[in-house]
């Protein structure tokens, strides 16, 4: 059934217009039923102009909002949240939501430790299911959460009973080209008796134009609206296109979808930047996302220093010129992930799939059966749902795959669903995978270029959500290692391993090592899984061992490492630091690298309280370090001292005594 919406509303009578700005009056969504029209539009002015002003301010998703101002009051003005439930696909477009359910005053902490989640969180709200930020969910919780009401009596029939629950996912045309998305669409559709209101909020985008058959076939509704469409074959009722614009004809929409009484789909037509031109006129992404940026222009307010991102696209495009075997494939992500220089030169050989992770990496492994060398570019959180695929269909099959995961370990401000923490530990498991931390563009560049040369297995390249900083040169590289520092004169009493980009920590720790009078080793693998068998060997000539990386510590690197150890019989004691295996909110990157027991004092900590776990050996208290406030540069260190033979596992103090160099 088609119902294209009228611009006429049953809402309440308005009451007489105050002087106070609409939106100050608006603290619940109860507050908007007595709202004319002319009062909706002002408060649309008013939260669009906030919008602007507050996200400009802190950074966040802009554009994605300011496309949902008038389809959010309509929405809560056609239902009764929390009562109904309202599911936000991905959550990065619950702002104005927000707004709406009394949140407004948050803003100012917007995605900063401690403050308003820029995602639904139910501990900021009763009217917030789905935290996740992880798109295409919203139908599944739709469908779970329709049983749910319905086995307990809550479900609405669609008659105007005030007792009947409304389930409603708003989910957008980018997260319609995820498969799970499809799985719980393909539930809700077969299920007459449990009516949903799915919302369609179809702006023609996830930050690019949204691809593929979906894409084009919503194309065709929002230009031809008699169009036949798929979602009436699946035996949805469908209602629209309608102006998402337009509050009153999107609220009438809503209301004739639940006054339905089965599943029903209200297609919604929205602009991304709506009612913004600098986020109009942003042809990459709408200003989908945006840090601090002047509010007039839309411009960021200070140039951001090289990302990790720039330099991974700069070589992949360099890459990519000497190998037309290489591919790149996106997740809906090209310009995000930094495949924007090597789509520009090479086009044909960018691959974005739409939001769909797991074809991404299933396709890939097809790609590379076909000859071609993909270079899948997801943020590592994302990674998670294709884990299977990873596993099954590229390891399985040894297939040369390549996969670059940005936003690996803490990410910061968009909290405890995008924090990559998870990768180094799930892909420790994968036989025949082999996985990178560079700890500078030097070593990324190095690293890339050995990952593509491998074609009979996944390699996988990691790095963070930060400037990418300088150089840090090795001053020796022994079977694959690179010695990155040795105290000199010192015993070999601890052995630092840094995954990639620790290592800037753990040379500052050595140092700080080095004044109470400890010896220390800094090592970058560069290669931290599986384990380079050289690792063993140095630890079984210090002390104690530290490993540091920015993924969980129950299992990744260091625990690899702890494991490897025990099987060549070291006796060498393992420390191994990472993340908690907790969620993390959201904060700056470091503020939480720190909170999470990561930083250069926790370093120095774990050495030495190690150290004195072990055989007696004086080991001076710690003093009250001074705040490390920069990294200090480092002596050059002129010459590593020869490799003692391995002396006999003599008491502690022997053992320290003979282990003068490394
Ligand atoms: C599984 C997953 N992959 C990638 C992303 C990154 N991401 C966040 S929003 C977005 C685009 C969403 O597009 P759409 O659903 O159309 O919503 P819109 O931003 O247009 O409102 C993407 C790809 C994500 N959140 N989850
Ligand atoms: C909602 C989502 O997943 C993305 O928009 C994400 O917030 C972008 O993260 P970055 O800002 O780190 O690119
Ligand atoms: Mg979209």
């Amino acid at each position: 059934m088609r119902t294209t919406a009228k611009s006429s509303s049953s809402s309440p009578a308005p009451r007489r217009p105050s002087a106070a700005p609409v939106l100050e009056r608006v603290r619940s969504p109860e507050d908007l039923a007595g709202l004319g029209t002319a009062e909706l539009a002002e408060l649309a002015a008013q939260i669009r102009g906030f919008l602007i002003e507050k996200v400009c301010a802190t950074g966040g998703h802009l554009g994605v909002n300011l496309g949902v101002v008038e389809l959010t009051i309509a929405l809560h003005r056609a239902f009764r949240s929390p009562r109904d439930a309202l599911l936000f696909d991905t959550g990065h477009q619950s702002y104005v939501h927000k707004i709406l359910t009394g949140r407004a005053a948050g803003f100012d902490t917007l995605r900063t430790s401690g403050g308003l989640s820029g995602y639904p969180c139910r501990a900021e709200s009763e009217h917030d299911w789905i935290e996740n930020s992880h798109a295409s969910t919203a139908l599944s919780y739709a469908d779970g959460l329709a049983k749910a009401f319905q086995l307990r009596g809550e479900l609405t029939d669609g008659s105007e009973d005030p007792a009947g629950r409304h389930v409603v996912p708003v989910i957008g045309d980018g997260a319609m080209t995820g498969g799970l998305a499809w799985e719980g669409l393909n539930n809700l559709a077969g299920a007459t008796d449990r009516p949903v209101v799915i919302v369609l909020n179809d702006n023609g985008r996830a930050y690019a134009p949204t691809i593929g058959g979906i894409a084009t076939h919503l194309g065709g509704l929002r230009s031809e609206p008699r169009a036949q469409h798929l979602f009436g074959e699946l035996g949805l009722a469908y209602l629209g296109p309608v102006d998402g614009h337009d509050i009153a004809a999107t609220e009438q929409a809503l209301r004739a979808a639940a006054a339905l009484g089965r599943p029903a789909l209200v297609h919604v037509i929205t602009t991304k930047g709506h009612g913004f031109s600098p986020a109009e006129c942003d042809e990459a992404d709408r200003m989908h996302a945006v840090g601090v940026v002047d509010p007039r222009t839309g411009i960021p307010t200070k140039a951001p220093k090289k990302s990790w991102t720039e330099v991974f696209g700069e070589q992949m495009a360099a890459i990519g010129e000497q190998r037309p075997d290489v591919v790149g494939v996106s997740a809906a992500m090209v310009l995000p992930v930094g495949l924007g220089e090597f789509a520009r030169r090479f086009p044909e050989r960018v691959f974005d799939v739409g939001i769909a992770e797991q074809h991404a990496v299933c396709s890939s492994a097809g790609l590379a059966a076909g000859g071609l060398h993909p270079v899948v570019c997801v943020y590592s959180t994302f990674l998670n749902r294709a884990f299977d695929q990873v596993v099954m269909d590229v390891a399985l099959h040894k297939a040369g795959v390549t996969f670059v995961l940005d936003r690996a370990g803490v990410t910061g401000p968009d909290g405890a669903s995008h924090h990559g923490m998870w990768d180094s530990a799930i892909l420790s498991v994968v036989p025949g995978l082999r996985l990178a931390a560079p700890r500078d563009p030097a070593r990324l560049a190095e690293l890339l270029r050995e990952a593509v040369a491998v074609d009979d297995a996944p390699t996988v390249i990691r790095f963070p959500k930060a400037d990418a900083g300088p150089d840090i040169e090795a001053h020796a590289r022994m079977n694959g290692v690179d010695i990155l520092y040795r105290a000199v004169g010192r015993p070999l009493d601890v052995l630092i391993v840094a995954a990639g980009v620790t290592a800037k920590a753990c040379l500052a720790a050595a140092e700080e090592l080095d004044r109470l009078g400890i010896g220390a080793t800094v090592v970058d693998p560069r290669w931290i899984l599986p384990v380079n068998p050289h690792l063993t060997h140095l630890a079984d000539r210090h002390r104690l061992v530290v490993t540091v990386e920015d993924g969980v510590r129950s299992a990744g690197m260091g625990t690899a490492l702890a494991q490897a150890c025990a099987d060549a019989r070291s006796t060498t004691p393992v420390r191994v630091m990472g993340l908690p295996r907790e969620f993390l909110a959201a904060g700056a990157r470091q503020e939480i690298l720190e909170s999470s027991g990561l930083g250069v004092r926790d370093i120095v900590t774990t050495a030495t309280d190690g150290l004195r776990a072990g055989p007696h050996i004086p080991i001076p208290d710690l003093p009250d370090l001074p705040e490390i406030t920069e990294i200090p540069d480092l002596p050059e260190i002129t010459e590593i001292t020869e490799i003692p033979p391995i002396v006999s596992k003599a008491n502690g103090s022997a053992k320290r005594a003979d282990r003068r160099a490394l």
